[in-house]
């Protein structure tokens, strides 16, 4: 485990999970923070993954698409570190990352929010994902006159709505054993760009 590359591991753990998940196998929890430190989690999917992620040379990362001006938004914006967290209850494992955060290329996010379904797309559009709402029948109305201004047409990638790249430093793989006597690979960027790894207690 310790002389291989974390994504390597993490490609073989994600494909069991794909295997052994009834639901959103990709699924993450994303934490964020306020400039002063306070935490805030929720899910997101992963959408994108590995060394070469969006081409930065010998660093790639873990991608995820939301509403730049949401919750999580604003906390990115204001503090551009993370933390992700898979826990794939059918296999007993968790995978924890942590690293900085980068927008993706304006032609990354475009070529994912096209593979969407038409109804997603608008939703991404006609949602100020994490305002108030004050009634269900106010987002539909916005929903309907988005599907009707693009009638015919292919919807653009809203400019509020994007991806972000966790860049990790850190990396840790948990994998459940009998009696709480787990096992548990860290991986760390060292100075020279590779991966330092060690064990830790359980
Ligand atoms: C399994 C799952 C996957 C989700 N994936 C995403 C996602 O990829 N992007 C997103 O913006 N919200 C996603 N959501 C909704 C978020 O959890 C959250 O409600 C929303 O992004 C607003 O979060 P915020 O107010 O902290 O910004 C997902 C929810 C669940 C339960
Ligand atoms: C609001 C929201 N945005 C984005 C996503 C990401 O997934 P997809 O692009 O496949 O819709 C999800 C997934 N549940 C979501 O709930």
């Amino acid at each position: 485990m310790q002389d291989k590359n974390p994504y390597d591991i993490f490609d073989q753990w994600l494909n069991l999970a794909k295997e052994n998940e009834p639901n959103d196998y990709n699924a993450m929890a994303l934490a964020t923070s306020t400039a002063d430190g306070r935490p805030s989690c929720r899910m997101v999917l992963l959408k994108g993954h590995g060394p070469k992620a969006q081409g930065i040379a010998h660093q790639g990362g873990f991608i995820f698409y939301t509403n730049l001006q949401s919750r999580k938004g604003g906390e990115i914006a204001v503090n551009p570190h993370a933390s992700l967290l898979f826990h794939w209850k059918s296999l007993r494992r968790q995978i924890r990352i942590e690293g900085k955060l980068e927008r993706v290329s304006e032609a990354t996010a475009d070529a994912y929010f096209a593979t969407r379904s038409r109804p997603s797309q608008i939703g991404a559009c006609a949602s100020d994902q994490s305002r108030p709402l004050d009634d269900r029948a106010t987002f539909e109305s916005r929903y309907k006159a988005i599907e009707t201004k693009y009638e015919g047409q292919d919807i653009p990638r809203p400019k509020h709505w994007s991806g972000h790249i966790v860049i990790p430093h850190h990396i840790e793989f948990w994998q459940d054993r009998e009696f709480r006597l787990h096992e548990r690979w860290v991986f760390a960027r060292d100075e020279h760009g590779g991966w330092g790894s060690q064990m830790l207690y359980p």
